[in-house]
């Protein structure tokens, strides 16, 4: 190091900027606290390393979801016939996938640059680590280090995909989501380790762009910690798109170049297998980013698993420091990031607001989609919590008939005492924008013969919430699941 840097580091170290807010990270819910509170007046200092506004907008939800809607256009052109549209020659061109992907993201990258300089915020361009309470030191990528302190400090740095240490995994060089969402090539043949919500959604975009697919996953069924009729209904879905899937499958060794080729042993229900691909997308799930960053040094202690220890309240273990999003364990949606966001903003301006019993309702975004809110019935059983259930098919909706898109079922779970809702899942063309109306019924308390005897629009989608409800079982005959 140049001893004019040693120098400055020396001063600055001696005497930290002050700031009334540090921000370590701009995922969403620290970029919504920078922008909020520099603007109700607090010197704000947001530090980022890489992406500007998180990863929801730069490497995960919001590109990874248009890029899988340029794949279900690629499979309207190929059921194009059934809606009686013939057509000629055509080609998916990874190229302009990416192309379109990039561009939004640029855009949205804008705007939030454009908020950080309305709100006053000051956007440092920089890794940043704990050298002390409350007091981070930041270093940019030309290796620029400023030190700096804040009254209050959130930590907001999110998690990146994990990496276990199975042999040769690592050396392969395997593909994660951020490498995925960049390929400007269909790969041969792309084997997915993780059949979880990030594995699923990549398996059958890539599927729908020509690339044969394989799914490997050590659990017997794709997103085993829901309903098994739900799991079933994806194998189902997988096995048409011809998505193979390989369960209670573990993986002991991997060797070659993904990107070339791959080699994967693994053992499966006890018998040994080999597997041949081209590439390899690790998404085997999430480890927070709070390795190496001082956290000790600022009193901010971490659980087993990494994640830093916070109340309700989201304060960590260190007095006026705060921990929001992933790293702080809530659950892994960016929705979930901006409700800590609310709970924090709140708190530092002196209120009480908590994570306890918050809703957590979630959408994945396979094509049909699978949504749900309040209890799955794996939930309810395991919690001992007594239900009626309702389900019907979506060909019993007359508006998915229209749309030729048929496949999948809504279900709702409702106390046996009241009518309250107590959950609602559905595996089936729109569903997040189903679950949606659901969850405001059951935000406002309402039971669920408000919906049963609502007039809904014909034809919609919400209409089958009619036929749903009118299925279950009044609450004064015998409730088989109660
Ligand atoms: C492929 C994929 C798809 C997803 N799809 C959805 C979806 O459809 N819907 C949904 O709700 N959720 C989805 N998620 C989850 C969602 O992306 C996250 O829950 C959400 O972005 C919230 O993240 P966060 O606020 O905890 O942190 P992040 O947004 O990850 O922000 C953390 C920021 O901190 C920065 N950082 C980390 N360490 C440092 C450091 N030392 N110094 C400076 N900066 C640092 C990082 O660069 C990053 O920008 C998806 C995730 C993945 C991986
Ligand atoms: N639509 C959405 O909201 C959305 C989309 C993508 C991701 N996310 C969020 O991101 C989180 C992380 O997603 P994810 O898919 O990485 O994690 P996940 O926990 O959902 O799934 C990981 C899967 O990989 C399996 N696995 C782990 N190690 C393995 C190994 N060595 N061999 C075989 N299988 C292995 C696990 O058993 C699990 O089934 C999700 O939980 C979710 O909260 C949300």
């Amino acid at each position: 190091m140049k001893p004019k840097m040693q120098e400055d580091i020396q001063r600055t170290r001696s005497s930290p900027e002050e700031y009334e807010l540090l921000v370590l990270g701009s995922g969403t819910a620290g970029k919504l606290i920078s922008w909020t509170l520099a603007k109700h007046g607090m010197k704000t200092a947001s530090i980022e390393r890489k992406y500007v506004g998180g990863s929801c907008q730069n490497i995960a939800c919001l590109p990874s979801k248009n890029v899988i809607h340029s794949a279900k256009v690629a499979s309207y052109f190929r059921r194009s016939e059934e809606f009686g549209i013939t057509k000629g020659d055509w080609k998916i061109d990874m190229q302009g996938v990416r192309a379109r992907k990039r561009k939004m993201v640029k855009d949205l990258v804008d705007i939030q640059i454009d908020h950080y300089k309305e709100s006053g915020a000051e956007l440092l361009m920089g890794s940043g680590r704990f050298v002390g309470p409350k007091t981070i030191e930041v270093t940019s990528a030309d290796g620029v280090i400023r030190l700096l302190h804040g009254k209050q400090v959130v930590i907001n740095i999110g998690t990146h995909a994990t990496i276990d240490p199975t042999p040769g995994l690592r050396e392969v060089n395997p593909l994660t989501h951020i490498e995925a969402l960049e390929l400007d090539r269909i790969p041969e043949h792309l084997i997915i380790l993780g059949g979880g919500f990030v594995g699923v959604e990549f398996a059958q975009a890539m599927r729908r762009f020509g690339c044969r697919v394989t799914i490997v996953d050590r659990n017997a069924r794709l997103i085993h910690r829901e309903d098994e009729d739900i799991s079933a209904a994806l194998h189902e879905l997988f096995r048409d798109e011809g998505i193979d899937v390989l369960t209670g499958t573990r993986i002991t060794r991997v060797e070659g170049k993904s990107g070339e080729s791959v080699k994967l042993s693994a053992n499966r229900n006890g018998s040994e297998l080999v597997l041949e691909g081209s590439d390899i997308l690790v998404a085997a799930g999430r480890t927070p980013n709070t390795d190496g960053i001082g956290l000790d040094l600022a009193g901010v202690e971490t659980t087993s698993h990494g994640y830093i220890k916070v109340n309700e309240r989201l304060e960590t273990t260190a007095p006026d420091v705060w921990a929001v999003g992933e790293c702080a364990g809530s659950p892994h949606f960016t929705h979930i990031s901006e409700n800590d966001f609310h709970i924090v903003h709140e708190n530092i301006l002196g209120g009480h607001r908590v994570t306890t019993g918050r809703q957590v309702p979630f959408c994945v975004f396979t094509d049909p989609e699978f949504a749900r809110v309040g209890l799955s019935e794996t939930e309810a059983n395991e919690g001992g919590v007594a239900y009626r259930l309702a389900k019907i098919p979506l060909s019993a909706v007359q508006r998915a008939r229209t749309l030729s898109e048929t496949r999948g079922f809504m279900k709702a779970l409702i106390d046996t005492q009241s009518d309250r809702i107590l959950g609602f899942s559905v595996f089936g063309v729109e569903a997040g924008e189903i679950m949606a109306s659901v969850q405001v019924a059951m935000i406002a308390g309402l039971p669920y013969t408000a919906l049963r005897d609502a007039i809904f629009t014909h034809p919609t989608l919400l209409e089958g919430l009619i036929a749903l409800f009118n299925n279950v079982t009044p609450a004064s005959v015998p409730a088989s699941k109660a």
